[in-house]
This record gives C-alpha cells, structure tokens and sequence, in this order.
C-alpha cells in the first residue's frame, strides 16, 4: 500500500507539488491524471526516493520512505519518464545489469530475467543493442527493469507516451496482467489511457489534487455538471460574488463575450447543484444572470476544462509561501 500525507515539493517559490494526500490500496492499479508540468513525475520521484520531499510523508506498506529507503525501495519497481536505459548494453545483458544493482542474488538472476523477459514480450529482441530498439519495445525493457527483484509496487511515469496506437495497445495488455500481481500507479495527461486501465484515478493540477474516484464515479459526477452562464455586470464585482459560492471547484471563461456581459462555465464535481447559490450570489451583487443552462460535458471535456487553469483565473493560490531554494536544488533548474 502507498500512503502519501500532505506531500510538498517546493521549487523556489513555486509549489510543483502542494500538500497531496492519498492512499493506493494493495492490489490496486491507479491512475495519476493532470496535463504537463501538473507534479505527476515530481510526485512519482517522492514516492519512489529519487528525490525528497519539501515536507509531507510517502509511507510504503506502513513505512517511511525518508526513514528506511533502502528496505523500501526494495518493494518499489520504478519506471521513470525518461528510463535510464543503455542504448550500448544489449536487451539481456540491461537485464542483468539492473539486476546486480537490485542486489537479486546470482543464482536467482538468470530464471528471473528469463521470466521478466517472458512476461513483458521482448524474448525476441533480447540480443539486440537497446539502441536499434523501437519506442515500444525500449518501454517494455523499461518495464522489465522496473519488474527486477519481483518488487510487489510499480510506479509507471507515463508508459504509453511517445507509442502507436498499436504499441499502446500492447503496453494496456502488459499493465492489466501486471496488475494481477502488483499494485501500479500509472501517470498520464489522457484520460482516455488512464480509464481504459485503472480502479481508480487522480486527477492533480498545478500540484493539487482535484479529484480522486473510480472512472465510473468520475463519469458520473465530472461529466454533465457544467453550468454555463452570460452574466452582466463588471467583472471583479462578478468574479468576487462567485467566490462566496461554495462548491465551485473550477471556472472556465468564454473566449468571446459581449460587451458588458461576462460568459462562463462553473464546475462543482461534487454534483453540487449551483444554480441557487450562484443566482442569489449574482443577485446580491447586482450582476443580472442573461442566461444560465447546465453542460452535457464528456469525461474528457470535464478533465480538460478542470485542468485548463481555470483554478488560477478563479484567483486559485498557485505558489505556496515563498521559501529559499535548498542548496543541494539549485542545479536542477
Ligand atoms: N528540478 C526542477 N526544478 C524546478 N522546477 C521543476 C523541477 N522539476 C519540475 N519542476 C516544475 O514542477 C512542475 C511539475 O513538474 P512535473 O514534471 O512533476 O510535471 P508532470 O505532471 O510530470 O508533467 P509532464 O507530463 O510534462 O512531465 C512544473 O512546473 C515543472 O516545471
């Protein structure tokens, strides 16, 4: 099981990853969601050790991962975005090398690589140079690396990114075998990716998490729940009526609005129905409501308009307080 409890990483004055909290259950194939730069590889490289957190704890089956991190590497498989593979080694030799590094006694290596080879179809290309390797065929390598020492954790740092349609295919297959004998938590920016797959998805942006449920439950309470309105009135008197609604999680504007008038959607995934609220909000402001209708929005256009930035138009906090840069950061940027 992976525990994560109000994880911070803080880059300078910017919160790449602000106070996240959630739980990955044993036996549990989980879906990290946000568009780029949203904090799913800066959150994965917390969880996985790489690098360490701000403030806030990852505790793998009960463990502390700053207090022990050896023993709980040991139970982590980590794919990261860009898998250190040597593009010199060849296929069977990579494999053995990783193995040395996770310390997986000799006698045991050769059936290991064997059985990891199997599993994750590259038996064929297993004497070829990684270099001559496609994308598809690398990531499947990377994952084999990841599988060494039969870790019971998979962290998978956008699998599918970079592959064909068919390449996709084949690593959708490799995840749901894997995941009847691991527990995975899975990134990607395309919900379509993450749904085909998982039990469960997060949906994180700007370092905060915005949803977390199963894709059915997300379906339901995402989809169809924008409320679109034409408002007269100005602006900042608008925008201030509106923040004194609760249950508004996300606001998206029109590109083009008449004058005088402000157009927008309003999103609650609590299902939450605003319309009340916001028309007695509106009316207390002086701001007349032209028009109002609810959206039939599809999951993918909910997670697009939730992560679309609208949190900052809304005057979302971005950045959390101001802190120094550690030293051991600065050459990172
Ligand atoms: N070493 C670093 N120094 C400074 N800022 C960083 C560093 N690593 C990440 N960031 C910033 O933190 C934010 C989150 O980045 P992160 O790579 O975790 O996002 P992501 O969701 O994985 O996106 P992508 O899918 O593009 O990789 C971004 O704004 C990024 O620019």
């Amino acid at each position: 099981m992976i525990e994560v409890k109000n994880l911070v990483k803080q880059y300078g004055n910017h919160a790449a990853v602000d106070d996240l909290s959630f739980t990955v259950e044993t036996g549990k194939v989980v879906g990290f969601l946000g568009p780029n730069g949203a904090g799913k590889s800066t959150t994965m490289n917390m969880i996985t050790g790489y690098i360490a957190p701000t403030s806030g704890i990852v505790l793998i089956d009960g463990v502390d991962m700053e207090e022990e991190p050896e023993q709980v590497r040991k139970n982590i498989g980590y794919l990261p975005e860009n898998p250190p593979l040597y593009p010199d080694m060849r296929v069977r030799e990579y494999l053995y090398f990783v193995a040395e590094l996770k310390k997986v006694p000799r006698k045991d290596r050769d059936v290991m690589v064997n059985e990891i080879m199997n599993r994750t179809k590259i038996v064929d290309v297993s004497e070829r140079l990684i270099r001559h390797l496609s994308k598809g065929y690398k990531q499947r390598v990377g994952v084999a690396g990841a599988m060494m020492g039969y870790p019971e954790i998979l962290i998978l740092d956008e699998p599918t990114v970079g592959l064909d349609p068919n390449q996709i295919i084949q690593m959708r297959e490799l995840i749901r075998d894997l995941s009847e004998s691991h527990t995975i938590l899975l990134s990607s920016h395309i919900m379509q990716e993450i749904s085909a797959v998982c039990d469960e998805i997060i949906i994180i942006n700007e370092g905060k998490m915005i949803a977390c449920d199963t894709p059915d439950n997300l379906t339901m309470h995402m989809a169809s729940n924008g409320l679109h309105l034409v408002i007269k009135g100005d602006v900042p008197v608008i925008k201030g009526a509106l923040r004194t609604v609760s249950g508004i999680k996300n606001v998206v504007y029109d590109e083009q609005m008449e004058e005088e008038t402000l157009g927008l959607t309003l999103y609650s995934i609590d299902k939450k129905d605003l319309r009340e609220d916001v028309f007695f909000a509106l009316a207390e402001a002086g701001c007349p409501i032209l028009e109002m209708h609810r959206q039939e929005t599809t999951l993918e256009e909910a997670f697009i308009a939730l992560t679309k930035g609208g949190s900052r138009q809304f005057g979302g906090k971005k950045t959390a307080e101001k802190q120094t840069k550690p030293e051991d950061e600065k050459e990172e940027e």
